[in-house]
C-alpha cells in the first residue's frame, strides 16, 4: 500500500473513537488528519462539532459544513485527534511539520485522550531524525537560534513560513533526543519561544498505526 492510502486507513480507524452522540472533537493538521476529518463529515449529523488546531483544518471542516467551535467555549474535549512527524514507543512525538504545533499542543493539552493517527514510516526508535521545528517569536529569531546551536542542534529557518499566529518557524536538524521530556522543557526555556514540537509531557494515549501490510495495530 502507499503512504498515501496507509494514511486514509489511519484516520478512517480513528472514527471507532467517537463512540458517543454529540461529541465535540478536537482536530488536529496534516494529510493524515485530512482523511479523518473527510470521515468525520460521513457521521457529521451525530457530532456537535470540532475544535480546530489550524486555519487548514478550520477551511475543510467548514467545507464539509462541520461545525467548528471555540476552544473558549467549550470545556475540557473528550478527545483530540492528530497526526505526527515522528512518535516513538512511548508515544512521545515530533509535531509541527505543518507549523500548526502551538495550537496543537494547547488542544492536545484540553483533551482528556490523544489519538495519533499515523503510517508506520512514523513509527521510530529514538526521535530527532525528523528536524524539530520551534515557533518563536520573528524579533527573537536569531536569539533563540544562537540557543539551539548551544543545545547540540542545527537551527534553519523556515523562509517564507508565518504560523496562524503570525510567528516563525526554526527547524533543529541533527539533534540525537535521548530525553524528549528534558529537551521539551529546556527549549520552551529559551526566552522568545511559543513552543516546540516536541509533545512529550503529554504525549499521545493511543496510537493507531497503520502497518505496511495493511494492518492496523493501536498502541497504547
Ligand atoms: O504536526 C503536524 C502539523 O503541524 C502534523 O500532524 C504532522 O506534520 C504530520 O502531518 P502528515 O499527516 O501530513 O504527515
Amino acid at each position: 500500500m502507499t503512504q498515501d492510502e496507509l494514511k486514509k486507513l489511519a484516520g478512517n480507524y480513528a472514527l471507532k473513537y467517537i463512540d458517543q452522540d454529540d461529541m465535540i472533537v478536537g482536530v488536529g493538521t496534516g494529510s493524515t488528519v485530512r482523511y479523518f476529518i473527510e470521515g468525520l463529515a460521513t457521521i457529521k449529523s451525530r457530532i456537535q462539532g470540532c475544535v480546530s488546531s489550524s486555519e487548514q483544518s478550520t477551511k475543510l471542516l467548514k467545507e464539509f459544513g462541520i461545525p467548528v467551535y471555540e476552544l473558549n467555549s467549550v470545556g475540557t474535549l473528550d478527545i483530540y485527534v492528530d497526526g505526527a512527524d515522528e512518535i516513538n514507543h512511548q508515544l512521545k512525538m515530533i509535531k509541527g511539520g505543518g507549523a500548526a504545533l502551538t495550537r496543537e499542543k494547547i488542544i492536545a493539552a484540553a483533551s482528556a485522550k490523544f489519538v495519533c493517527i499515523a503510517d508506520e514510516s512514523k513509527y521510530v526508535d529514538l526521535l530527532g531524525e525528523f528536524p524539530l521545528p520551534v515557533e518563536v517569536i520573528p524579533m527573537a529569531r536569531s536569539y533563540v537560534a544562537r540557543e539551539l546551536v548551544k543545545l547540540g542542534g542545527n537551527p534553519v529557518w523556515r523562509e517564507n513560513v508565518v504560523t496562524d499566529n503570525g510567528n516563525w518557524i526554526i527547524d533543529v536538524h541533527n539533534l540525537k533526543i535521548l530525553n524528549p521530556v528534558e529537551l521539551e522543557q529546556k527549549i520552551n526555556n529559551i526566552v522568545g519561544v511559543v513552543t516546540n514540537g516536541l509533545f512529550a509531557m503529554r504525549g499521545a494515549n493511543e496510537l493507531v498505526l497503520a502497518r505496511s501490510s495493511g494492518n492496523i495495530d493501536v498502541i497504547k
